[in-house]
């Protein structure tokens, strides 16, 4: 059986378990910030719902995370309604003004209200998840990747002070990832760049990539050919064998840039999977593939 079809299938009390078990692994966190990524691919209203639990529960116990979300899929189905083509170069959505318009409307207009409410919902009367785009106080500063991308943009500066007052409240950031120049222009930032930018500049003690993988994958038609620990250097030489596809690229990219970046840990996800957050913090093994920087791989459990 596969770690992935293992997994599936969680009852309700399975969900209870995976709770009480997971108390005293995250009670180590305590203090520290996590950033989980959730790749729009992962979107989905259930495993939302495990994801808003974990980090309901985490937070509890004085862990300061942060979610920063994607939404893909979500933008291509706006732009399908708008009639206004789609077109990726190395992984990343080429940007004209009209697709800017639809990739704001998109993230910060749906998908972050979307997650904000599911979130508030599960927190009942304790609603401390807040919405913020990377325009929100100035948090993401972009600049123009290059001119034949269009709006596209890369994050020049993370201004954190914006998230960590507000986990200083014990409130729960929901960033999407739509940051502005110092002219006020706004830019398209791919959601895992944007995700490591910030997993920096807080110093964050993790970084968690929700996706819709089992994790990286040594072969993408395989979903048995998991790799489960990599070094920033062995990731690399992944990208530079060709073997890595599509949206893959920019998250393996971003977890190599986290762990060189400061973060310790870096962590692809089956964000498929209820729960995969809080079962992979609390197994001694882990699921998915986790990313370090450098030493042996004993080092790396
Ligand atoms: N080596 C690989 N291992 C795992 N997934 C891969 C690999 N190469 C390509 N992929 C594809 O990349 C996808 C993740 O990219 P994407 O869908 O853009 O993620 P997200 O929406 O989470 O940002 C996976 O679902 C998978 O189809
Ligand atoms: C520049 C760029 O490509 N931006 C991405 C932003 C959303 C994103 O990254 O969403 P996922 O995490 O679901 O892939 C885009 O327009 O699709």
């Amino acid at each position: 059986m596969t770690q992935h079809s293992r997994l599936h299938g969680l009852t309700p009390a399975d969900t209870a378990n995976i709770l009480v078990e997971a108390l005293p692994y995250v009670k180590g966190f305590a203090g520290k910030t996590i950033v989980v990524k959730l790749g729009g691919n992962a979107i989905d209203a259930e495993v939302d719902k495990a994801l808003a639990q974990d980090v309901l529960l985490l937070r509890q116990v004085g862990v300061r995370c942060i979610v920063v979300h994607g939404g893909g899929p979500q933008i291509d189905e706006t732009l399908q309604a708008f009639n206004i083509e789609r077109k990726f170069v190395d992984g990343l959505r080429v940007t004209d003004a009209d697709t800017l318009q639809a990739v704001r409307m998109t993230l910060v207009g749906k998908v972050n209200r979307d997650l904000v409410a599911k979130f508030n919902v599960e927190a009942a009367d304790n609603p401390v998840a807040v919405g913020v785009s990377g325009e929100d106080g100035g948090l993401l500063v972009a600049r123009q990747v290059k001119s034949e991308l269009g709006f596209v943009g890369e994050v020049e500066q993370v201004r954190a002070s914006v998230l960590t007052r507000l986990l200083d409240e014990g409130l729960v950031p929901v960033v999407s990832t739509v940051g502005a120049d110092r002219s006020g222009q706004p830019y398209n930032i791919n959601a895992d760049a944007a995700a490591c930018a910030i997993a920096a500049a807080v110093g964050a003690e993790k970084i968690v990539y929700l996706t819709a993988a089992p994790g990286l994958l040594e072969d993408p038609s395989d979903p048995d050919s998991l790799i489960p620990r990599l070094l920033a250097s062995e990731a690399e030489d992944m990208i530079a064998s060709g073997k890595i596809g599509d949206g893959m690229i920019p998250k393996l990219t971003a977890c190599i840039s986290a762990v060189l970046e400061g973060v310790p840990r870096a962590h692809i996800l089956d964000g498929r999977i209820a729960h995969s957050l809080l079962i992979e913090m609390l197994t001694d093994e882990g699921i998915g593939t986790m990313i370090v920087k450098g030493g042996s791989h004993a080092d790396a459990g």
